[in-house]
């Protein structure tokens, strides 16, 4: 049965997958009266018990916060959400050193994957102008007509048709899938050898295990490990470990003995027999990274969120660049006035250059944190970050905060951050020069009695003697 836009003299708009980005874009296409429908595969999670195999919470921060706030969602979910003022960094010696993420203002949340989404799909519903479909999972569509087929739990086929269909249908997109059949399309994925597993920590005697308003971090270079908070008081911690590592672990025991050596501190937090429990409740989850251009074909469709450009998750941005496709596309639909042979070749030309941009920095950081950095690491970069920001405020802003707390655009905080690398490394050459002509100068200028040096030196050397055992 074909469905034909009859409804209003608006534009139809078909939003293929209700996730975070599809739901939170349709409330942007009906705020512009648009006729919206959302088709998603899966049943209405508002009924459902429990979304298996995906991120329990996430983080939010500031460009998924202004996208909200242009639906007017930020206030209910931030309401809803921890803050998180500050890094807690566990050592391997169960020391944990706290780094705040900046000014007072600067903190990121955790929130809960499954109310955002139910919240974001409510949302879309008060709408009068949105309709939401479940059960519908695409199966093909044609770039020429707008005509997409779904096909539904019980076998049968429905055909509709739409002025613009928008695909929000995550990392494995169907939508995506017709882009692949056209020349000129340029795409990758790279799956990394390192999988996630998610863990609970419960609360203890009623309280959270951990202090709450922290992004906790056991960073192990090959391992790593993070808690955000929850608001049952429970943390959701994310083990990212290789496959083979995972493989090799196959009895309660060696689980305990592998947190043992890494992440001893956890176990009594997490609990001995929670985490022989839940560590072979679920596998580990793959992570792929995908990229891809351009985001639109005519006038007819446009990629956006993780069916435009999967992240790996190791800057905590995924969602948060997906929120924001929401808000560029927007500004972009303002500026030519919702002409879709205009907006939507100017949204690719604009956008990709950012969600390619965060792409390469969350593998920058998976790669970053995997090679280099264990506590000390993480801990002596963080506080050098944030010294030399106190010091030069208005040259040196963290890669981690113009990501994190602005709007700045992906590309050019990359393009900021290798400038200022580069001013830094400057700096250090100076001073190091400065440093060894000085000290030439000073030691040609007067120099020492060698013979007083000789002595001190002797004494030195048969104090340590004295040291050595038998
Ligand atoms: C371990 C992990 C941790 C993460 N942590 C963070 C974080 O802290 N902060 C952050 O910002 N991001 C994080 N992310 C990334 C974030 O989860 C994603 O970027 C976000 O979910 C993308 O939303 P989306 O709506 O584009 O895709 P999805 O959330 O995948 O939604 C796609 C929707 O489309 C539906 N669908 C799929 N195929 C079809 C079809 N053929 N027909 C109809 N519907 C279909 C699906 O059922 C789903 O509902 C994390 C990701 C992972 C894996
Ligand atoms: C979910 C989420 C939200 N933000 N971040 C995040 C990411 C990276 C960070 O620093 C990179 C760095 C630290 C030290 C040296 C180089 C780079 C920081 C930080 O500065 O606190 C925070 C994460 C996250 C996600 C996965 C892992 Cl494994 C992880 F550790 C944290």
């Amino acid at each position: 049965m074909e469905q034909m836009n009859s409804r209003s003299n608006k534009k139809k708009v078909a939003v293929v997958g209700g996730g975070l980005v599809g739901a939170l874009n349709a409330c942007f296409f009906a705020k512009r009266g648009f006729d919206v429908e959302v088709f998603e595969t899966r049943e209405d999670i508002r009924q459902a018990k429990i979304v298996k195999g995906r991120s329990i919470n996430l983080a939010l921060s500031h460009r998924g916060r202004q996208a909200l706030k242009h639906v007017g969602m930020e206030e209910k979910i931030v309401s809803q959400g921890i803050p998180m003022q500050a890094r807690m960094i566990h050592s391997q010696d169960g020391k944990q050193s706290p780094i705040p993420y900046g000014k007072k203002g600067q903190y990121i949340l955790s929130v809960d994957r499954a109310n955002l989404n139910k919240q974001l799909l409510t949302a879309a519903e008060t709408y009068p102008n949105t309709k939401l479909n479940f059960d519908y999972k695409l199966q093909d569509w044609s770039a020429e007509t707008g005509q997409m087929t779904f096909v539904r739990s019980d076998g049968l086929e429905e055909q509709i048709k739409a002025d613009l269909i928008v695909g929000c249908d995550g990392a494995f997109s169907a939508i995506r899938k017709q882009f692949l059949r056209r020349s000129r399309f340029n795409y990758s994925q790279t799956y990394i050898p390192h999988g996630y597993m998610e863990l609970t920590m419960p609360p203890i005697n009623g309280e959270f295990a951990m202090k709450p308003n922290y992004l906790h971090i056991w960073p192990r270079n090959t391992f790593m490990m993070i808690a955000l908070p929850n608001l049952d008081k429970t943390f959701t911690c994310t083990l990212f470990m290789p496959f083979e590592e995972f493989e090799k672990i196959t009895t309660g025991n060696e689980v305990i003995e592998f947190f043992q050596k890494y992440f001893s501190d956890a176990i009594p937090l997490i609990g001995v027999d929670t985490l022989k429990r839940d560590y072979f409740r679920l596998p580990a989850q793959a992570m792929v990274s995908v990229k891809c251009t351009p985001y639109h074909i005519g006038d007819k469709c446009v990629l956006m969120g993780d069916a435009a450009h999967a992240v790996v998750p190791f800057y905590g941005q995924g969602m948060n660049a997906g929120f924001e496709d929401c808000i560029v596309f927007e500004e972009v639909m303002e500026q030519f006035n919702e002409d879709f042979s205009a907006v939507l070749p100017e949204y690719t030309r604009v956008r990709v250059p950012d969600d390619h941009a965060v792409a390469d920095l969350a593998m920058y950081n998976y790669v970053e944190m995997r090679a280099h950095v264990n506590s000390r690491w993480f801990l002596f970069r963080k506080r050098v970050d944030n010294l030399l920001h106190f010091l030069m405020p208005r040259t040196i802003i963290p890669l981690y905060t113009m990501v994190t707390f602005t709007r700045t655009r992906y590309h050019e905080c990359v393009e900021r951050w290798q400038w200022q690398n580069k001013v830094i490394n400057y700096g250090l050459l100076v001073s190091a020069t400065g440093l060894v002509l000085g000290g030439s100068y000073l030691l040609i200028k007067n120099p020492p009695d060698i013979n007083k040096l000789i002595i001190p030196a002797e004494k030195m050397w048969n104090r340590l003697m004295a040291l050595r055992t038998p």
